[in-house]
Parts: structure tokens; C-alpha cells; sequence
């Protein structure tokens, strides 16, 4: 297989996954000069991008640059020098398993899914480093609703590469006047950041859509950033990293808008809606539903206390009320207010 060398910046860009993110991340490329080339599972996906310029789908009423094409196969991502991995957590070992055939060996991957994968509690780079042991990994996460950015909003996100010169490489193949990547080195942090505050934003929606004030939505907040610092700190991640954009930032934006999926089934969920309602025809991916008994699963492992995700994954699983929970956890034993 043939070896990349990595120039300043990488030309010829594979997303795979049309949803909302894959698609808002091909139209950042695009807007950046680059190549790129998008991949997705439904046809009519690809005919919506290829033909009107538009992901009515996954992405209604937004204009797509036309240098965004669209593709259903795979092996039409064979000659791209850096590929952009956006499918749904529980979904990216098998989409990469369908990848494996048609890149390059040393192809450099970035994980854009924020989740845990269920059953094996596996973080995306673990995922990857199983289905593509020669692909070098990098995470971009961070405060991003997919519609702002493919409108051209301004956002600013975390761009987690170990090696540093990648990293550089792939922060200046993706900025734009509109979009800023910070790199970081640290993907574990990255990878745990996205996936708990996703756990956190139900919390809030629950909150929220059961009235239970600005109080509670700021303490939620405030210790739910508590538990991602304790889960990211025993993977082995950075604090810092916690506090940057993919995890504080993120975590303020997941929390606090509508906009957020994960959010809105905790909105229905407090609203007195089961989970199946909550998720009734909805077409797009809340990543923390999934995970949520993911994280509270290896954090048993990793022997790391997280009451709101656990209350969470227990809600969802129908296994609490609100009312109980809420009153479970503000009965917990009275302690110091340290995060770690
Ligand atoms: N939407 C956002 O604003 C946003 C922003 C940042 C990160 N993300 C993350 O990006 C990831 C993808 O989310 P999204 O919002 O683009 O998705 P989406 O909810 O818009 O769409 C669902 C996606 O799942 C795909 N899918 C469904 N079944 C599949 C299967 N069996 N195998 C592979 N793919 C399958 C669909 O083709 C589609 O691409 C998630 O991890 C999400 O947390 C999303
Ligand atoms: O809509 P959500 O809850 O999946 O959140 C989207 C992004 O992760 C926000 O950064």
C-alpha cells in the first residue's frame, strides 16, 4: 500500500457519513479551498447533494457550495490524503470495517462521533485502532451545531492529534475565517469530554422540561463538568483539555439549547414522555441515549463516582422516575465541593 507524505495542509478531503455533522464538515471543507468528497448510505442523500445542493435529509433548508459532491461508494474515497469518520458512535466500527478496503495505509483518521461504544466500552480511537491498526487517529470535537457551522457562523473546536505535526497539518487544512480548530494532543480528553456532555445535556433537558428552575440547570451543569473531569482525568486524560472547547465549551452549549438532540429528548423525557415517544420519527442520532449506559459502565471499571449520568442511563432505562431522582440525588451524603 502506497505511504502519505503530509504536506502543510491536505488537499483531497473523505468525509464519510451525510448526517448533519458529516455534511456541515464537507461544507467547511469545501469553504476552506479543499477537494472534498462526501460519502453517504442513502442514495437519495446523494441525489439531494449532487443535483439541488442540499441535505434534506439530514440538513434541511441550508445551501451547500457546490464543489460539495456526494458519493455512495466507498472506494471513491481511495485517493483522499486525510478522511473525516462522522457516522454515529455505535456505527463507526463497522463503517470503518466497510473503509478498511479502499484507503491507504498511514491514512490519517479523524473521529468526529462524540460517544462510547455499547458493549465494549470502547472510546472511537479504540474502535479505530482495532478496525484500522495502520491508521493514525486525531478527534475533532468541541461546541459545533451542525446547521451554524455549514451556514458559516463563526465556531471554534478542538482538534486532538498526539502528533503534533499532523495535528498542524490538519487544523490548516480545515480553518476557515468561520471555523477555527485549537489542536490539542489530547484525544482521550477530547473523546470523553464528547461523549459524557452528551449524558449532561439530557440531564438539563430533563431539568428543563420539568420546571425545575435556573438553579438546578446551573448546578447540573457545574457538576456534571465535575464528573466529566473525573472520568476524563481516569482515562488518563488532561485536566485542561476538560476545560477547553471540547469539554466546558461544549458542555455550555449541549446544555443550553433546544437545537441540541440530546437536549430535546430530555426536554420530552421531562415533559412526561416515554424514551419511544421522545424518539418517535426522529431520523437523527442522540449520541448520550446510546452511550449513556456505555459511560456508566466503564466508569464502574475505572472505579469513577458519576450520579448524574447514572441517574440518566437509570431514567432512560425506565428504571427511576424523575421525582425519586431528583430527590436521590440531593440526598447524597453532604461532602466538600471538589471535582476530583
Ligand atoms: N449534528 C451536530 O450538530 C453534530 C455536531 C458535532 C458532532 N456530532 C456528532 O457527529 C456524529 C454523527 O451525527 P450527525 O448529527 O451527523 O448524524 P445525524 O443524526 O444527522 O444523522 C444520522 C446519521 O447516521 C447514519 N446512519 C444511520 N444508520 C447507520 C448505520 N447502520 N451505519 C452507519 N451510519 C448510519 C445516517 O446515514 C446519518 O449519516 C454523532 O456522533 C454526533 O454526536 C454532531
Ligand atoms: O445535537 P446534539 O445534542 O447531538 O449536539 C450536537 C453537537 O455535539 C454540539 O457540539
Amino acid at each position: 500500500m502506497k505511504k502519505l507524505k503530509h504536506a502543510d495542509h491536505f488537499d483531497k478531503i473523505g468525509v464519510i457519513g451525510a448526517g448533519a455533522w458529516g455534511t456541515a464538515l464537507a461544507q467547511v471543507c469545501a469553504r476552506a479551498g479543499r477537494d472534498v468528497i462526501l460519502q453517504a448510505r442513502e442514495l437519495d442523500v446523494v441525489e439531494s447533494i449532487n443535483t439541488a445542493h442540499r441535505n434534506e435529509i439530514y440538513l434541511k433548508g441550508i445551501d451547500l457550495l457546490p464543489q460539495v459532491r456526494a458519493t455512495a461508494n466507498l472506494s471513491d474515497l481511495a485517493e483522499c490524503e486525510l478522511i473525516l469518520a462522522v457516522p454515529p458512535a455505535q456505527h463507526m466500527r463497522s463503517t470503518l470495517k466497510a473503509l478498511a478496503p479502499f484507503i491507504s495505509d498511514g491514512v490519517p483518521i479523524v473521529l468526529c462521533a462524540k460517544g462510547v461504544e455499547r458493549g465494549t466500552d470502547a472510546l472511537m480511537n479504540e474502535v479505530l485502532a482495532e478496525t484500522l491498526p495502520n491508521a493514525t487517529a486525531a478527534v475533532l470535537s468541541g461546541p459545533s451545531f451542525a446547521a451554524e457551522v455549514a451556514r458559516g457562523l463563526p465556531a471554534a473546536v478542538t482538534l486532538a492529534c498526539p502528533d503534533v505535526d499532523l495535528g498542524a497539518q490538519i487544523i490548516h487544512t480545515l480553518a476557515t475565517p468561520t471555523f477555527r480548530p485549537y489542536h490539542s494532543d489530547d484525544m482521550i480528553g477530547a473523546e470523553a469530554a464528547g461523549a459524557l456532555k452528551n449524558v449532561l445535556a439530557i440531564a438539563c433537558g430533563i431539568s428543563e422540561g420539568r420546571g425545575l428552575g435556573r438553579n438546578a440547570h446551573a448546578a447540573l451543569i457545574t457538576r456534571g463538568f465535575a464528573e466529566i473531569l473525573r472520568f476524563a482525568v481516569a482515562l488518563g486524560a488532561r485536566s485542561e483539555t476538560v476545560a477547553g472547547l471540547c469539554g466546558l465549551g461544549d458542555l455550555v452549549l449541549t446544555c443550553s439549547s433546544p437545537q441540541s438532540r440530546n437536549m430535546s429528548v430530555g426536554l420530552a423525557l421531562g415533559g412526561g414522555q416515554t424514551l419511544e415517544q421522545a424518539l418517535a420519527g426522529k431520523v437523527s442520532v442522540a449520541e448520550g441515549v446510546e452511550s449513556a449506559p456505555a459511560v456508566v459502565h466503564l466508569a464502574k471499571k475505572l472505579g469513577v463516582e458519576l450520579p448524574i449520568c447514572e441517574a440518566v442511563a437509570a431514567i432512560l432505562a425506565g428504571e427511576v422516575n424523575v421525582e425519586d431522582t431528583v430527590s436521590a440525588l440531593m440526598s447524597r451524603p453532604l461532602k466538600f465541593e471538589t471535582a476530583l
